[in-house]
């Protein structure tokens, strides 16, 4: 505590007697505290010096809150930022969110909350080392579980290099994160790297599979149930807003929540408080959402399947984990990093993964995403004679020629699924060598290479890489 009795904060509300009592509450924390009734008195304070946090109002006499809150991040001001909304305006609070305020609070603010985000923004600031040494610090911040977890998402490409970077970035802050993906793509393992990344690293990360909680029990599971509130209930128990408590709720296949669920989730998240099943109290809970969908969630919000305004608040910032056909590069390395982990679990050493047993992987369409591949692996692992590895995969791993149609209605379309199907065949065959299947086409390289690109064929190492020797 006695770190955070040092800290500096600044509070800017242009009404005398609210500024006054948010003086006075934070006084009483132990916190110093400096304040500012407009954006340009904001400015001028912290152009003098340097606090650990700055909370602000949103509407101000020369400007907006968010204003003052672009401009510290374009400087890269090391303050946390909470942004006070007036009640309602969900626009704002996300808005402040993806502008990069640690948090927001909706007015009329209830002081014990604003006691709570205000000593979860400092001391996020204010790790045990102490304010200076983490100031200095700053880019170590981060902690080195974060780095683990991060590499626990194996892949170079650039589509996962560029999720790995958002990770890292968007981990400091409070606001909810949606990731989107298809099955298997390793949504989990982003939600968990992120948590690992947070400040939050030391308190629970709790995974929820929403699709496999049976409808009548999701109140008590989320919320929590005091003893008898419901049949068979012989004790209270906790909920997983409780249980996830100073961390991270991972809300998977959050698509699956059931509509008046989603009420009371939008509720707990707006006025952070549960209530148990049978409970007359609200427990105050401090959690960061992160949620998860391989659904599209904005037909489904069309269709009225999903709440608009709590796809609002879920999805303040959003990443999107590619299917693994859009980064197969990323084949081999994964392959590496799965067969380890099954040698690991299962105590019998990795068999080699032949060129060919690659090509092979490389040609099928692993629809099923990274799961997929590693059920794969894991089968033939198990059917493995010893040294060498052998596949077995379904025969169309390449699609089948078409049954020719009568008259195709879009023959240009017809045309180019014909050719490749004749391509795809040919790279497979030659294990993926283009001068070969050139060869074997009657085409020169370049013209192969040509229809790779226009046809969009997935291949090692992309259609524009040099041959194939
Ligand atoms: N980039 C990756 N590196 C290493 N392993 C991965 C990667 N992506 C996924 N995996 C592994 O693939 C499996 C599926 O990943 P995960 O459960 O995170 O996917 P998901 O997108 O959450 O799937 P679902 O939507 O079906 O829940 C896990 O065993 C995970 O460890």
């Amino acid at each position: 505590m006695s770190a955070t009795s040092t800290a500096q904060v600044l509070v800017v509300d242009d009404e005398p007697d609210l500024r006054t009592l948010y003086e006075l509450t934070l006084l009483r924390e132990g916190y110093r505290v400096d304040a500012a009734g407009s954006v340009a008195e904001a400015w001028q304070q912290l152009e003098a010096k340097r606090f650990d946090a700055v909370i602000t109002d949103m509407r101000l006499p020369d400007g907006q809150g968010l204003e003052l809150l672009q401009r510290m991040s374009q400087q890269q001001r090391p303050e946390r930022c909470i942004v006070m909304t007036a009640y309602g305006s969900a626009e704002n609070a996300v808005e402040a969110l993806k502008a990069g305020a640690f948090d927001y609070l909706t007015k009329p603010v209830d002081l014990r909350q604003f006691r709570n985000v205000v000593a979860s923004a400092i001391q996020e600031v204010t790790p045990a080392r102490g304010r200076v040494a983490a100031r200095t610090a700053a880019p170590a911040e981060r902690p080195t579980g974060g780095d683990a977890a991060l590499q626990r998402l194996v892949g170079e490409s650039q589509a996962v290099r560029a999720v790995k970077e958002r990770v890292a970035k968007v981990a400091r802050s409070m606001a909810p994160v949606l990731v989107r993906g298809e099955s298997g793509t390793g949504k989990e393992l982003v939600a968990r790297a992120i948590h690992a990344c947070s400040h939050r690293a030391d308190a629970p990360f709790v995974a929820v599979n929403c699709s496999a909680i049976p409808e009548a029990l999701l109140e008590a599971e989320f919320f929590g149930a005091k003893k008898g509130s419901y049949t068979g209930s012989a004790a209270d128990r906790e909920g997983y807003f409780q249980a996830a408590r100073g961390g991270t709720l991972f809300l998977d296949e959050i698509g699956d929540l059931p509509l008046p669920m989603q009420s009371k989730l939008l509720r707990a998240i707006q006025e952070r408080q549960v209530r148990p099943l049978g409970s007359t109290q609200e427990d105050a809970v401090d959690v960061r959402i992160v949620s998860a969908t391989h659904k599209d969630l904005v037909a489904d919000v069309q269709a009225a399947r999903f709440r608009q305004d709590l796809y609002y608040r879920l999805n303040v910032i959003e990443i999107v984990v590619p299917p693994l056909r859009e980064r197969r590069e990323d084949l081999p390395r994964l392959c590496e990093a799965l067969l380890a982990r099954i040698a690991q679990d299962t105590g019998v050493p990795a068999p080699v993964l032949t060129p060919e047993v690659m090509a092979q992987l490389w040609a099928h369409p692993l629809g099923g995403n990274v799961r997929e591949l590693e059920n794969l692996l894991h089968r033939a692992v198990a059917l493995s004679d010893g040294h060498e590895m052998h596949l077995d995969l379904e025969p169309a791993a390449a699609p089948a020629l078409a049954p020719e149609p009568e008259m195709p209605n879009d023959l240009q379309a017809w045309l180019d699924q014909k050719e490749r199907d004749v391509l795809v065949k040919a790279l497979q065959d030659s294990g993926f060598n283009r001068t070969a299947a050139a060869q074997r086409l009657g085409l020169t390289l370049r013209q192969i290479r040509y229809r790779i690109a226009r046809l969009q064929i997935p291949v090692p190492g992309g259609a524009d890489e040099g041959d194939d020797a």
